[in-house]
């Protein structure tokens, strides 16, 4: 083609082209004015800017030419981000993801850095993730891999963002990193559970078998759990009398966990007799054994408590929930979760049936977790099946609250606590400790399943020749109505499948 011939050709084509930005600026504009409109192009700006895109892609050769530099690198970094992920959060939390997989904690702390200035949360899944891969487990004697522990610092700081807990971090008080917290001195009538256990006098005559009261409901092989485990796992069901409850309990107690922004203790939920009698049932039928059978090097490792698995009765459930109700906000509170989501409103329903009753042995611990949240466990009202979410489908609830119901107390002095990690309010990069020790018939509550306001925490290792068991439920609303909340899907836990076929922790 001659010179001139091109210069027509491009004539004609800026022409065509021309014509049709102003067609494009004449469209309807269906969108571009609609203030509820959250579109940050409009429909003509975007259909001018499609139009002088395609014109390139027929035309390359123009691309040359040094007017439409600025153009190609607006191109370039759209391309950019396009390949490292849709949006700079998502993008973020993957490369965190990945530095913590492969132990890279610098190059993490900067990315988690990033996050926290520009104010991006990630989901709560992303963050229970990467707790459990900081795997910064605080010892009896040891504070943990101080890498690590600057990271999961710099992770709490990012699921923290905005939060009153942030606010509040300014004004706490500055705590040694080692305070444990004891609710009460001495409870009067401790029964020496775990001191029985062990001497083999849990019961004056041998218990018949099978237990009484009890059943199994549910039985998962090993291979068949998510994730797979080397041992199989049982729920037990409960009959109405199982545990015979106290006429005439104390009237129960709340007191707020001081630091610990949102956890509090309610002492007296439980009487001594009857934890004594929950620790006969789980010992007569036997605790399972929990470990990976796949997974990480760092799995295989970990120290494990044992776990009975029981679903508790109605009557059970009702007495428990009377006793605790009152302490709770009685809606859900609303949070703004990641990604926008709203959750919160629902009414109070009830406590979780599913309780995990773990017995931790010397130097067993829980690794630090976020706890996810939970569907109502029980039995199919007609065919008596177990139903992980027993829910009717229009009316779903879900948990928000962890419970943990101390069932002994009787524990080397300092272990076996119940440890929270907090950002240290005067420095960046360091974290407090609270430990809680367990008292024997009280429920250590704190929220749970959001991503604002989940506290990180671990069962700590027991001291030398103890033991502590603990039972592990939730406090249920209803999640119905509030757009398009959803706990966060299920991440599985690392450590022995704790979170097995749930929500995580
Ligand atoms: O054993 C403890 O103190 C903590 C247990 C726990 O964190 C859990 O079951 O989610
Ligand atoms: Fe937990």
């Amino acid at each position: 083609m001659g010179k001139n011939a091109q210069q027509k050709n491009k004539k004609r084509k800026r022409q065509e082209l021309s014509a049709a930005a102003v067609a494009s600026t004449h469209l309807p504009p269906p969108d571009s004015d609609d203030p509820t409109s959250d579109q940050l192009i409009s429909p003509a700006e975007l259909q001018s800017t499609l139009l002088v895109l395609r014109t390139l892609v027929e035309n390359p050769d123009e691309l040359s030419d040094p007017y439409l530099k600025p153009l190609k690198r607006d191109i370039h970094d759209i391309h950019r981000i396009l390949t490292e992920g849709t949006t700079l959060g998502t993008s973020l939390t993957a490369k965190v993801s990945a530095a913590l997989q492969e132990s890279r904690f610098t190059d993490a702390l900067i990315l988690l850095f990033e996050m926290y200035t520009r104010r991006l949360p990630p989901k709560l899944g992303a963050i229970q993730r990467w707790v459990r891969e900081c795997d910064a487990t605080s010892d009896v004697d040891e504070e943990g891999d101080p890498e690590a522990m600057r990271c999961l610092d710099m992770i709490l700081r990012v699921a923290s963002m905005g939060t009153e807990a942030e606010k509040e971090a300014d004004t706490r008080v500055v705590r040694g990193t080692k305070a444990v917290w004891r609710a009460r001195e001495k409870t009067r009538g401790e029964i020496q559970v775990w001191g029985m256990m062990s001497a083999g006098k849990l019961f004056d005559t041998p218990p018949v078998s099978p237990y009484p009261n009890f059943r199994p409901v549910h039985h998962v092989p090993g291979p068949l759990r998510r994730p797979p485990n080397l041992y199989d796992s049982t729920v037990y069901a409960s009959a109405p009398s199982a545990i015979s409850l106290s006429p005439s309990p104390p009237t129960p107690a709340r007191l707020d966990v001081p630091g610990v922004p949102g956890a509090f203790i309610i002492l007296d939920v439980f009487t001594p007799a009857e934890c004594l009698q929950i620790v006969q049932a789980a010992s007569a039928i036997g605790f399972e054994s929990d470990e990976a059978a796949e997974g990480s090097a760092r799995a295989k490792t970990s120290i494990l408590a044992k776990n009975f698995v029981w679903l508790a009765d109605k009557p059970f459930l009702e007495h428990f929930y009377d006793r605790i109700k009152g302490f709770f906000p009685q809606t859900a509170p609303v949070a703004d979760g990641a990604g926008g989501v709203v959750n919160g409103g629902g009414r109070l329903r009830g406590i979780n049936a599913r309780f995990r009753v773990y017995q931790y042995t010397q130097n067993q611990v829980y690794r630090p977790h976020i706890d996810g949240a939970w569907p109502a466990a029980g039995l199919h009202p007609e065919t008596g099946e177990y139903m992980h979410d027993s829910s009717p489908p229009d009316n779903p609830l879900w948990s928000r609250y962890t419970l943990l119901v101390y069932l002994n107390q009787d524990i080397p002095t300092d272990t076996g606590c119940t440890t929270f990690f907090l950002p240290s309010p005067d420095r960046i990069g360091s974290m407090d400790s609270v430990k809680v020790a367990p008292i024997q018939g009280a429920v250590l509550c704190f929220p749970h399943g959001d991503t604002h306001g989940s506290l990180l925490h671990e069962g700590s290792a027991v001291g030398a020749g103890g033991g502590k068991i603990v039972i592990r439920t939730d406090l249920l609303y209803e999640a119905k109505g509030f757009g398009a909340f959803k706990p966060p899907a299920s991440v599985g836990v690392k450590q022995g499948g704790k979170g097995e076929e749930g929500a995580g922790g």
